[in-house]
């Protein structure tokens, strides 16, 4: 079996009194996106800036490619690049003297430079704007340039804290795709704390409350574990409560008032085609369906839960 990119162990940090991130472990395939899921102050910010070598840990231990970041800290960032939340974007610079300069700071040698730019300006879609200052790019382009600098010396893991921030509905959409189209030949950690973010675009999620790791799997199993129970039924003639409970499947019903009740199950959420089949042959006269999908808020809270019970 390949070695995992990223290997995070028992790793613990505090600022002052207070535990930020208390023991995080997790491993990372070589290539894919992984998607680091938690609400603001949960611990993001702080996990990544420890996998970057911007910070160093308290406790524990993080490996990049089998190197300790904290031993080796230049063989290890030659491995990785990082976009972090606010990029370090000089405005007063065209995007083509831009990249040139991280080049340079990435050490990468003086002859392979140009093409190395004109290689990751292709890649990003920068090609165009080569010769624009970066302050007169609108805010898709500029994160084109921060993943661009990000990846320019071809590291093994890119590092991107919420990257799709303040961009718009359309410019998130490319961002999306040309963060995809990196992950195709390495690992890709993307933070974010935008459930929807990352049920679009990654294979894998982490996620982190209140400095602790409450869910590690993969994104088909989250979307499993938050798949709706409930349902709110809005119908003009309902029939008695015990001839809904009588339903297979249904496993509780609540009415809220004369026309509006929530329904539990515990099937497949596909009830509901079976609720409006019977509303229609009885006479029921449902007027609305809706399916009662737990909130970011829920979710976290439900999972806090479950971890704390362990
Ligand atoms: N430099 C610092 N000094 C003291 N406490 C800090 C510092 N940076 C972060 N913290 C605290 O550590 C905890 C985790 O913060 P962190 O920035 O890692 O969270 P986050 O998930 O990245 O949130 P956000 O999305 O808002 O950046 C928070 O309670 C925060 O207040």
């Amino acid at each position: 079996m390949k070695q995992s990119i990223v290997k995070i162990e028992n790793l613990s940090h505090r600022y002052s009194r207070d535990w930020a991130i208390r023991d995080i472990n997790f491993e990372i395939d070589q290539t894919g996106i992984l998607g680091m899921l938690g609400s603001n102050g949960a611990g993001k910010s702080t996990t990544m800036n420890i996998l970057c070598g911007v910070l160093n840990q308290t406790e524990g231990n993080v490996y990049i490619d089998g190197i300790d970041i904290r031993q080796q800290p230049e063989e290890a960032k030659k491995l990785l690049g990082f976009l972090p939340q606010n990029a370090p974007l000089y405005l007063e610079l065209t995007v083509n003297e831009y990249l040139t300069y991280c080049a340079e700071i990435r050490n990468i040698d003086k002859r392979n430079i140009a093409r190395a730019v004109a290689e990751v300006m292709e890649k990003c879609g920068l090609t165009h704007f080569a010769n624009r200052l970066l302050r007169n790019l609108s805010g898709g382009y500029r994160q084109r340039v921060g993943i661009a600098q990000a990846i320019i010396h071809k590291p093994k893991l890119v590092v991107l804290d919420e990257p799709t921030n303040g961009l718009d509905p359309n410019q998130i959409l490319e961002v999306r795709k040309l963060i995809k189209e990196i992950a195709e030949e390495r690992a890709v950690i993307f933070s974010t704390h935008i459930l929807s973010e990352v049920q679009a675009i990654c294979r894998d999620i982490r996620m982190i409350e209140n400095g602790r790791m409450v869910f590690a799997d993969t994104m088909d199993a989250f979307n499993n574990y938050i798949m709706p129970d409930t349902m709110l039924v809005f119908m003009d003639n309902p029939p008695p409560t015990e001839e809904l409970a009588a339903i297979p499947g249904i496993t509780g019903v609540d009415p809220l008032n004369d026309r509006s009740i929530r329904l539990r199950f515990n099937t497949s959420p596909d009830i509901s085609k079976l609720i409006i089949t019977m509303s229609v042959q009885k006479g029921w006269e449902l007027k609305e369906i809706t399916l009662e999908k737990g909130s970011l808020d829920e979710v976290f809270a439900q999972l806090s839960n479950k971890t704390s019970n362990r």
